[in-house]
């Protein structure tokens, strides 16, 4: 080889050399320079959200992804105020505990919209409680207009078929508890089947009774489910972790249980065909039937339920129902025995009261409510301090929106602490202390403040307020006026600390019950009747 071609190799090489080296460099700076850019707008997009811990990244605050989410959001609020975010794995939380902010923010029409999670996404995007945007736009005009045609309403209220159906559940309520006074009981299972004999009526005229195998196949499913569903929450927070070969089983599980509760619910509404008349609506799967009709007569069944099936949006709206209405009175009713097993001069008052008001010769009615402002105080306060949906049902933002300066990102998730404004000190007056008073003005009249949120606030708040408001005061006020209520001997007070399951539940607890006669009992018992026999 010449010297020059020698010379001309070494420059090529060299040359080659430069280029991949620039190259390499150019590459380098272009990762370096996006990186940096995506890490400004990380900061700047974190500075614009409201304080709150750093987390450790892929995990956010570990110690959230516990059980006790209500407590844990407390104490963190207690550290970065009224308004602050954090992360759940990868999910971006708000949490607000200042019901100002809380009342402002629910107002808005884009958080009416629910978090597109995958356990949602399981529900196809049908029914109520999980759905959002038109459909349930529709949904809620649609149940409240017809929950109020039934008479979930306080409003000149006189025997409605709710009332009616209510008060027969708490008088065989009354009988049953009445064979159990010479042992100790647990009221938990009496509870489940009258409360869930309330809404079964109203929602398909079914009822059952304790033993019944159907009832008993329903409770194990629901109690199954509460324990699927804390065994596989993380997939909302860590996706990947759906492939574990654990939570692939557990999920299968829950398909497979809401396979039979749609099947139980497709029988029912099989049923209601063949005895559908549409001069008589008897309950809500009857409304149904006849929203149908009047669809198919428009030529609108394809617009019907955003085009969704439309048995299956009946069927997930009464699963929905069911297991709003049904867990949650029966807990409240047990707190309300809790608290007033702690609290004997509280409910010495309240059966000093119904004494007083309804007399010693009948139960007590929805018409006595107004009269018996201690009774209902009594409720409340239990209300305040058990929370039992401390943090209510989780909304996302349909599009950005701000709060106080703060963003408030779409498809975060937005929670409402609802045991932390039930429990402050700047609102409530020594909030740790039971006392149904705070509930009563100078005149010894109920007066709720606006702070007082148990059924939440805004657009998505609580359907079924006024069915609470009359369950809870009927069967209590029954209890309280038929029985007096002890611990059995050496029994420790119940634990005020809840378990977190679809409510804040209390632990187990047994009670002696003795019966306060009345006079004229036996004018006061109607038959028992179901609902849709009417
Ligand atoms: C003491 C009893 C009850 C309490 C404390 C309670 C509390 C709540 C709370 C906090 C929410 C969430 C509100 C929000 O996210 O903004 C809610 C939603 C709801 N509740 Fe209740 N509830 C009770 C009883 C009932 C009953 C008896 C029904 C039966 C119809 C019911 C039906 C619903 C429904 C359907 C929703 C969802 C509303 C929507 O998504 O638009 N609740 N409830």
């Amino acid at each position: 080889m010449s010297l020059d071609s020698m010379i001309l190799n070494f420059l090529k090489r060299e040359l080659e050399q430069d280029i991949s080296k620039t190259l390499f460099v150019f590459c380098c700076a272009l990762v370096l320079i996006i990186l940096a850019q995506y890490l400004i707008k990380v900061i700047i997009e974190n500075l614009r959200l409201p304080p709150g811990p750093y987390g450790i990244f892929p995990f956010g605050i570990l110690k959230l992804i516990g059980a006790e989410k209500h407590k844990s959001f407390m104490k963190l609020a207690a550290t970065y105020g009224p308004l602050f975010s954090c992360k759940l794995g990868q999910q971006l939380h708000i949490v607000i505990s200042d019901y100002k902010l809380i009342r402002e923010i629910f107002k808005k029409e884009s958080l009416t919209g629910r978090p597109r999670t995958l356990l949602c996404s399981e529900l196809n995007g049908i029914g109520f409680i999980n759905t959002d945007g038109k459909l349930w736009k529709d949904q809620r005009r649609f149940l409240h207009e017809k929950l109020r045609r039934f008479g979930m309403t306080l409003v000149g209220s006189k025997n409605t078929k709710l009332q009616n159906l209510i008060t027969n559940e708490v008088d065989d309520l009354i009988s049953n508890l009445s064979n159990e006074t010479s042992h100790t009981v647990d009221l938990d299972p009496f509870f489940a089947v009258s409360v869930s004999n309330v809404i079964c009526n109203l929602l398909m005229s079914v009822r059952f009774t304790r033993d019944d195998p159907k009832f008993i196949k329903f409770n194990r499913m629901i109690d199954e489910g509460m324990i699927l569903f804390g065994q596989i929450y993380t997939i909302d927070y860590f996706p990947v972790t759906q492939y574990l070969p654990g939570m692939k089983s557990a999920r299968n599980q829950i398909a497979e249980n809401r396979r039979e509760m749609f099947s139980f619910y497709k029988e029912v509404i099989e049923d209601h065909k063949k005895n559908f008349d549409s001069n008589n609506i008897r309950d809500l799967v009857d409304a149904y039937l006849m929203e149908i009709e009047t669809a198919k007569l428009n030529n609108s069944e394809h617009e019907l339920f955003e085009g969704n099936k439309h048995e299956e949006q009946i069927m997930q709206v009464i699963g929905d129902l069911f297991s709003a209405g049904m867990e949650t009175i029966k807990t409240t009713l047990l707190w309300l025995i809790v608290y007033m097993l702690r609290n004997p001069d509280a409910r010495k008052q309240v059966q000093d009261e119904l004494d007083d008001v309804v007399g010693r010769n009948r139960m007590p009615k929805v018409s006595d409510l107004p009269f018996c402002p201690k009774t209902e105080s009594t409720i409340l306060e239990v209300m305040r301090m058990s929370s039992i949906v401390p943090l209510a049902t989780t909304h996302s933002p349909m599009i950005d929106e701000e709060i106080n300066g703060y963003k408030i990102p779409a498809g975060c998730h937005v929670i409402p602490l609802i045991n932390s404004v039930h429990m402050d000190p700047t609102l409530w007056d020594k909030p740790e202390e039971f006392r149904p008073s705070r509930f009563l003005n100078a005149e010894g009249k109920v007066e709720k403040p606006e702070y007082f949120i148990p059924f939440g606030v805004g657009r998505r708040m609580c359907l079924g307020d006024v069915l609470a408001r009359i369950e809870s005061f009927l069967f209590f006020s029954s209890m309280m006026h038929r029985f007096d209520i002890s611990l059995p001997t050496g029994a420790e007070l119940p634990s005020l600390n809840g378990n977190p399951g679809v409510t804040i539940y209390p632990n187990k607890f047994s009670v002696c019950l003795k019966e306060r006669e009345l006079e004229a009992l036996s004018d006061e018992l109607a038959p028992l009747r179901a609902f849709g026999a009417n």
